[in-house]
């Protein structure tokens, strides 16, 4: 079941879900609407490997916008810090983001219970388009979760991304033995 702006107010009260910054005019029926930070990422290799740390160059978003291009992949970050812990967050695009064909994530954007920090999109687009920090970019949506857990993320001592950062984090792969 997905939580309604009813229960995710109740569960902020509760502390059990954290946004940081928070705004009441966010919150949809639903879910709640995140914006751009300040800082995108880019891939210092054209190649990739999936065994490899591959390392990234940031940098910050003038302020009169940057323009991303088809056929490279960009690393953004959620202005807020979120941390859920008790359900399971899912960073969807929203509606209007994916009309300006831009994809804020690669493969399934679901977090894990006890997930802690900013979120790292993965930034594709169809044709140029011009972004903004502090732009709508995604909604979070709140599941709730069946049975006990085990493991939550930020006690997981091999979890990836636990790391606090206002920064997108590249992937972090390579720490997988394969
Ligand atoms: O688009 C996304 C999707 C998820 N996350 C966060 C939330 C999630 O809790 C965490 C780890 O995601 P996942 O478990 O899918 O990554 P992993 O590669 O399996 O890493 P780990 O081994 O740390 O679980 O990354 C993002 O920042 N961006």
């Amino acid at each position: 079941m997905i939580l309604s702006d009813q229960q995710i107010l109740a569960e902020m009260e509760r502390g059990t879900i954290v946004i940081e910054p928070y705004e009441r005019s966010c919150l949809g029926t639903n879910s709640y609407d995140v914006h751009l930070g300040r800082y995108l990422a880019t891939y210092r290799d054209a190649v990739l490997d999936a065994r490899k740390h591959n390392k990234i160059d940031v940098f910050e978003i003038p302020a009169e916008g940057f323009v991303l291009q088809p056929g490279i992949l960009y690393l953004g970050v959620t202005e807020e810090y979120t941390e859920t812990h008790a359900h399971v967050p899912f960073l969807e695009g929203k509606s209007s983001v994916g009309r300006l064909g831009i994809d804020i994530h690669a493969t399934a954007g679901k977090g894990d219970i006890g997930f802690c920090n900013t979120w790292t999109l993965e930034i594709s687009v169809s044709m140029p388009v011009r972004i903004y920090h502090g732009m709508p970019v995604g909604q979070l949506i709140y599941f709730t979760v069946e049975g006990e857990v085990e493991n939550l993320y930020n006690s997981k001592p091999n979890a990836k991304y636990n790391q606090r950062t206002v920064k997108p984090v590249e992937s972090m792969m390579w720490k997988n033995e394969f």
